[in-house]
């Protein structure tokens, strides 16, 4: 092990923010060609849909199985799946949205929280709305600024925009209805989830814990966005109520977990809901997953050492009210940004006494223990480590992991799986009742977590108490980065909840694949990172089929039909966190990002453009400058502010510019202007005047630069 080896990041976004400067313009608004019909879509519809012809809210159906029981396409005949249509979205940053499917109309979103409505029998463009988001706002967003789908409810389509706002739209003309503000703009809140609306009410959380913000969950109106009740994932940092709902479950279990100092006191605490919200029809209750705290080292957040509740929990609460009623913490005191916001799955399983049916809720969570828990009261059932581990050797029998001493990381760094990207993100897991498994796009991503010496909390930026300048060489040859790649692994995972065991599993040739889908066809789908979309034998977990969507797919599959015939769609375009952060993760020269939904069915003959965005010159455009301590001092300035978007290495995939190749990294006064004065801040790369000073940014385009020169090669195809 060479010294570089042992301390390194691998893949993770881990020092300060910096912008994140979009390449693409968005369109403005288009006038409808032809309406949308009324997609009168109400609780009762939503309930009875059993995952058939429709595709109704961002899971399927409320137990969000991402479950279809259409067999129109299945094992006999997949193999002849072909493209039916496909829609541009417009960008090249992530798209990450499982489009909704309503009376023959899909809704699907796109970055910067951009929605389309189009036919989803000819993918032809029947409204766009824009939001019209203030591109500074991209600063804000630890993980680019994608957006998971809308929902549909009544005739309105709701959509949270990465600025807070949660907008309502008439589902006929996409003309906003209503539109509220759901956070304090000042804070780096932002939203990149999907709401889910039940019985008139619209439910909407947020992110914003990399940087700093106290996490929640709002019930809206659905007719008139008026605010119904909150629940904070994170005490009032006077332990005074809020006057929220969740003022009982703080007053009876949160507070006492929580000091009475530390960071959390003025930064919030974390605990985002920035991804799974259920409705649990049986039990009327909403089942939710809180995200990490913030900031991630708990000896900065509260040095009390106590398990901070609601991070890392998955709560219930009273579906009207949000009234407390159950939690289970999967990561007491998060150290590492293990959230639990991962999909939360509904169903029934033989967990019973003598093996009655019994009403669970599952999550394969970052930290990487598949939880089975009964859904009406939260007690643990079931919970085994579905990947590769080095931070807890096992649950206790309450469901409590049992920490490894090194993982609480002080100025000895820790090399752990998983890292903070999990060993399951956002790309939604499926479960199958007719295979009774549930399908995990897992990943393996290690990470080197160590304590900043120098934290103190910044109004722009990551703000986590750990450090990954220290180790890292000033300048990585090549092997470096082909090094981390080898550490990168990705699998597809059909895990049985009942035996705690995985049945079977396919090995994927990088991280970051796609979420999946599962039918009653016995086939699973899942898009992966090269641009993949493969079916497999939900049974065995045979490759049947194969398509390359020409860009990296994460999105969450879905499928609906229309006049007979089945449909399997997929958004497609790279971006996330994993994209801006792991540039050096992708292949060379890869081909650009390009969003677009692809939609296939059997028989289809469409054809998937290729992207004309020109390759990128990967030459230096200008000659290495400064010394050592120079280029020293610029890589671990780089990796505080400029990493999380333009990528470890300063290798980028190509969502955002890749500084090494870029003429303005060439030019001195170009870099200034735009580093220090702000010259793109109307692309989101606003000035980082106040964290690092005209030195430092001189200091980090000598070790940009270095790094070109480093990896290119004479022929000009570095990586
Ligand atoms: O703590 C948060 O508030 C928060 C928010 C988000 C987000 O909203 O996208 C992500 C994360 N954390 C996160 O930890 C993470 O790994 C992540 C990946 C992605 C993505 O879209 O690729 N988002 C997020
Ligand atoms: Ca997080």
């Amino acid at each position: 092990m060479t010294h570089w080896r042992s301390f390194i990041m691998a893949g993770s976004a881990l020092a300060l923010l910096a912008g994140c400067a979009p390449k693409e313009e968005a369109k403005a608004p288009e006038t409808p060609a032809v309406e949308a019909p009324f997609a009168d879509v109400d609780t009762n519809r939503i309930e009875t849909a059993s995952g058939g012809a429709e595709w109704l809210t961002y899971g399927g159906t409320y137990d969000e199985q991402r479950f279809s029981t259409l067999t129109g396409v299945n094992t006999g005949n997949v193999s002849r799946l072909g493209v039916a249509w496909t829609h541009d979205l417009d960008t090249n940053r992530g798209v990450e949205a499982t489009p909704i499917v309503v009376d023959g109309v899909m809704y699907v979103t796109s970055a910067w929280s951009v929605v389309y409505a189009l036919d989803a029998k000819t993918g032809e463009a029947l409204w766009t709305y824009d939001p019209d988001v203030d591109r500074a706002v991209g600063v804000k967003a630890c993980c680019d600024v994608v957006n998971r789908g809308v929902a549909v409810y009544k005739g309105k389509v709701y959509v949270g925009v990465i600025d807070g706002r949660l907008d309502a739209l008439d589902a006929k003309t996409g003309a906003k209805v209503w539109s509220t503000v759901t956070v304090d703009q000042a804070k780096p809140y932002t939203i990149t989830g999907a709401p889910r609306v039940v019985n008139g009410k619209v439910l909407i959380g947020n992110g914003g814990a990399e940087l700093g913000v106290r996490g929640y969950l709002t019930a809206y109106d659905a007719e008139t966005g008026k605010k119904l009740w909150r629940f904070y994932t994170v005490p009032n940092p006077q332990k005074q109520p809020d006057h929220e709902a969740s003022d009982k479950a703080f007053e009876t279990v949160g507070n006492v977990t929580w000091g009475d100092e530390g960071a959390w006191v003025t930064d919030g605490g974390g605990g985002t809901v920035w991804d799974s919200i259920v409705y649990d029809a049986v039990n009327d209750q909403i089942i939710f997953g809180v995200g990490n705290g913030s900031p991630w080292n708990r000896t900065f957040r509260d040095p009390s050492g106590g398990d901070n509740l609601f991070l890392s929990s998955i709560v219930a609460v009273d579906a009207n009210t949000g009234e407390y009623k159950w939690h289970f913490q999967t990561t007491p005191g998060d150290n590492w940004d293990y959230t639990a916001t991962q999909s939360i799955i509904l169903a029934d399983l033989p967990l019973g006494e003598n093996g009655a049916m019994r009403r669970v809720a599952m999550q394969a969570p970052k930290n990487g223990f598949f939880y089975v828990l009964d859904a009406a009261t939260g007690e643990f059932l079931k919970g085994n480590a579905y990947g590769a581990m080095n931070w807890a050797t096992g649950l206790d029998e309450n469901g409590r992991p049992m920490e490894v001493a090194a993982a609480r990381y002080g100025k000895t760094p820790h090399q752990q799986l998983p890292g903070p990207l999990g060993a399951h993100n956002w790309q939604p897991m499926a479960y199958s009742p007719e295979t009774k498994l549930a399908y995990i796009p897992a990943q393996e991503i290690p990470q080197a977590y160590v304590e900043d010496p120098r934290f103190a909390s910044k109004a722009i930026g990551w703000n986590t108490g750990a450090d990954f300048s220290s180790g890292i060489p000033p300048i990585a040859p090549p092997d470096v980065a082909k090094f981390l790649r080898s550490t990168l692994k990705g699998h597809l995972i059909a895990w049985d909840p009942v035996k705690g065991e995985p049945r079977w599993t396919v090995d994927h040739d990088n991280a970051w694949n796609g979420g999946v889908l599962a039918t009653a066809g016995n086939l699973v789908f899942q898009g992966k990172l090269n641009g993949d979309f493969v079916a497999y034998n939900a049974t065995t977990g045979e490759k049947l089929w194969s398509q390359n969507v020409k860009s990296g797919a994460a999105a969450g599959p879905g499928t609906y039909e229309i006049d007979g015939e089945q449909y399997v769609t997929i958004t497609t375009g790279w971006g996330s966190a994993f994209a801006l952060t792991a540039g050096y993760a992708y292949d060379e020269a890869v081909p650009s990002s390009v969003g677009k939904v692809v939609t296939f069915k059997v028989g289809g003959t469409g054809l998937i453009a290729d992207s004309n965005l020109p390759p990128i010159d990967r030459t230096p455009k200008a000659e290495s400058f400064g010394d050592e301590a120079m280029i020293a001092e610029g890589a671990v300035a780089f990796s505080r502010n400029c990493m999380v978007c333009h990528g470890a290495l300063a290798a980028s995939s190509g969502v955002l510019p890749d500084l090494r190749w870029s003429a303005i990294t060439g030019n001195a006064e170009a870099w200034k202007g735009v580093v220090i004065d702000g010259n793109l801040a109307a692309n989101g790369m606003v000035s980082f005047a106040e964290f690092v000073t005209p030195e430092e940014a001189e200091a980090i385009r000598a070790y940009v630069l270095a790094q070109a020169h480093a990896v290119a090669d004479p022929a000009g195809g570095g990586q």
